[in-house]
């Protein structure tokens, strides 16, 4: 799914408006209509429901709300929030719809902010994408006694002060929604994590904005649904033998952390590859021998961490860092495989960190290859601490463009840099994948799709989609606290599954 900047949508709205075409207050209709069953399919047993509507097209959707939900005998009232004497037309044509007996108060000066004290739902909206400025006076003073209530806020399209595209320091003037309805397509700033108290949990509601638009209007941003993770996939055929799927090696292990590499190479297997072989020290031989019979094994010469190569050209694609350690003599021998190479690798965990210190491997890295950092690996590589996370992105896109890989910025909504300047947001996965481990299945599970012949972006793309997906299915058996990393491998059956659907 294309992501879209606010100029871009506020030109959607307007081209729907003029090629479907559509008069922009019936535009308004479907959209709180869609907005409506939502409410009604997902709280109906919420029955008293409190808008704070500001004057402009998000007031004028709230409006409609307030009058679809009257009609379904929901008990509903209003306050208006005049921030502006601009009001927009389909807000006047909304709010001299709205029935008589639906209370509506105004909100023009700091006395007329009320206190919430009754069991209601609250509704913002007050801004959407229009914001242009943080909230001030009585706008401020409402978005705060929404906040202090305890009341359970649903954002409409955006919380009320939170800029849609880039990073918004007015916290306090924030609202903080336990849900957004946004609608057609998140915003971007929806998907940082410092706006997740703002968000909530987010559901896209689609409106049927122009196909047309969406195909021709050129976006670098992108959110990797269902049906894109689907386009990707390719299920096996009937008469695929294993020689098709790959020769993986996943090359990582030290003493006390030979279980990153074990972890890795499950994953590798269950994600498919139609060979997998892990490269680990002497320590980690048989234990790899004894709980994974289908992985082959090579050992190191040396006991507690890996000093020697290998010959890499015979595998398809080759995973490189779980557990490795960062001793001197590994350092040499994974510089030794990432020159060899010919073909693009995953680099995760210490892998990266070594690449953080040896400025001139970045040279040697086959290009289109995939690194794996978390936040911290990531400002390790780029050398500086980020304060936010659209500078961080950034940063990120500008290193994979710069030096031709793809950057997997891991996260919640993990993005996924393109050295064409393309940002891929994930959809799936929950906090309970943040836990050690996780980070080795999915190196194994992308180095896997890559042994697969799977290309680069793809594997990256489908790949964190899937771990992501097996993840939650993960969670949904045993809770985000108690899952770990060898839950979500044994779950990736079900992710793989549901594609097919
Ligand atoms: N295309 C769609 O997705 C549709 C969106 N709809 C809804 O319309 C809003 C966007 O409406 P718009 O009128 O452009 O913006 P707002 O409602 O957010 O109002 C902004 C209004 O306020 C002024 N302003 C901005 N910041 C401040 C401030 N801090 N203090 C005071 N005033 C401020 C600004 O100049 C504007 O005049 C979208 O989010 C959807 O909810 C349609 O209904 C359906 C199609
Ligand atoms: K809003």
């Amino acid at each position: 799914m294309k992501l879209f900047t606010t100029q871009q949508i506020r030109d959607w709205d307007i081209y729907t408006i003029k090629n479907e075409p559509i008069d922009s207050i019936d535009l308004m209709e479907r959209a709180a209509n869609r907005l409506t069953d939502w409410y009604y399919e997902n709280c109906e047993r919420y029955t008293d429901i409190t808008f704070f509507c500001g004057v402009g097209n998000n007031g004028g959707d709230g409006l409609v709300m307030a009058r679809l939900l009257h009609l379904l005998h929901f008990n509903v009232k209003c306050y208006i929030v005049h921030f502006s004497d601009k009001i927009s037309e389909d807000f006047k044509q909304n709010l001299s719809r709205l029935p008589k007996n639906v209370p509506c108060y105004d909100i023009k000066e700091d006395s007329d902010v009320p206190v919430i004290n009754d069991e209601t739902v609250l509704v913002d909206c007050i801004f959407g994408s229009g914001l242009s400025r943080p909230p001030k006076g009585i706008t401020q003073k409402t978005i705060i006694e929404i906040n202090r209530s305890n009341n359970p806020v649903i954002a409409i399209d955006i919380a009320s002060g939170l800029y849609a595209d880039h990073y918004s320091t007015h916290f306090q003037t924030i609202i903080e929604a336990d849900i957004t309805l946004t609608l057609e397509v998140p915003k971007l700033a929806m998907l940082f994590p410092e706006n997740d108290k703002n968000v909530g949990e987010l559901n896209i509601i689609p409106i049927d904005l122009s196909k047309k638009f969406k195909e021709e209007t050129p976006s670098n941003y992108f959110f990797t649904t269902h049906k894109n993770a689907q386009e990707i996939y390719r299920p096996r055929k009937r008469f695929d033998h294993k020689g098709k799927f790959g020769n993986l090696l996943i090359v990582g292990g030290s003493k006390g952390m030979i279980g990153a590499v074990q972890l890795a190479t499950k994953a590798g297997l269950r994600a498919g590859a139609g060979k997998t072989t892990a490269l680990v020290p002497a320590c980690g031989y048989e234990i790899i021998q004894a709980t994974i019979p289908e992985a082959m094994c090579i050992s190191d010469p040396s006991r507690n961490h890996i000093v020697a190569s290998t010959l890499v050209s015979k595998y398809s694609a080759i995973g490189i860092g779980p557990g490795i350690g960062q001793h001197e003599q590994t350092q040499k021998a994974v510089r030794s495989i990432i020159e060899d190479a010919e073909k693009p690798i995953v680099l995760d965990a210490d892998a990266l960190n070594m690449l953080s210190e040896n400025d001139e491997w970045w040279s040697l890295i086959p290009e289109n290859s995939i690194l794996t950092p978390h936040l911290g690996e990531f400002e390790r590589l780029a050398g500086i601490q980020f304060i936010n996370s659209f500078d961080r992105l950034e940063a990120a896109s500008k290193m994979a463009k710069e030096h031709n890989v793809i950057i997997v910025l891991k996260g919640a909504n993990t993005a996924i840099c393109l050295p064409n300047g393309q940002i891929h947001f994930n959809s799936t996965g929950n906090a309970g994948l943040a836990k050690g481990g996780s980070g080795d299945a999915l190196l194994g599970i992308i180095s896997s799709l890559l042994a697969q012949k799977y290309k680069p972006y793809e594997a990256a793309i489908l790949g964190v989609y899937l771990h992501g997906k097996a993840g939650d299915y993960a969670s949904a058996d045993k809770g985000f606290e108690s899952m770990v990393a060898s839950d979500v491998i044994e779950s990736l059956g079900k992710a793989f599954f549901e594609l097919l659907k």
